[in-house]
């Protein structure tokens, strides 16, 4: 299992962080992981780009939204920095890739596997 997760769980506490604040985390946790995707653990789009990651033995780091007591200001500084608002929300390389049916179809290219060895992502 290569995929990182993080989710700070809290029960029923709302955000309190301003969305300056947000976008700075999400444009840091983008600097610091050269695979990331912003997700949501019930969503099987989300599923599915984290299966292929692991198939492909990638080096990724998984941020589940709602499991994060920041997850709706993230998510809002997510669209507001990408144009998109929908999970999965991936970048490789600092680069926004889409959602899943970008994922996809980079892989079915054969683009997604040059695009995680570039991004230093892939360990072989
Ligand atoms: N075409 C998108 C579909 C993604 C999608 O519809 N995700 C749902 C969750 S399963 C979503 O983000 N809904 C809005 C939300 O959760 O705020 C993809 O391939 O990634």
């Amino acid at each position: 299992m290569s995929l990182r997760a993080l989710g700070n769980k809290l029960f029923g506490s709302a955000s309190n962080i301003t969305m300056a604040e947000a976008s700075t985390r999400v444009k840091e946790l983008i600097d610091e992981h050269s695979t990331i995707v912003f997700s949501k653990s019930y969503c099987p789009y989300c599923s599915s780009t984290k299966r292929t990651l692991q198939q492909l033995k990638a080096d990724a780091f998984v941020i589940e939204l709602d499991q994060d007591s920041d997850g709706s200001a993230l998510q809002d500084a997510l669209e507001d920095l990408s144009g998109q608002r929908t999970v999965p929300n991936i970048f490789i390389n600092k680069k926004h890739i889409g959602g899943n049916s970008d994922l996809q179809r980079l892989d079915k290219a054969g683009e997604l596997e040059n695009l995680l060895r570039n991004a230093g992502s892939l360990k072989l």
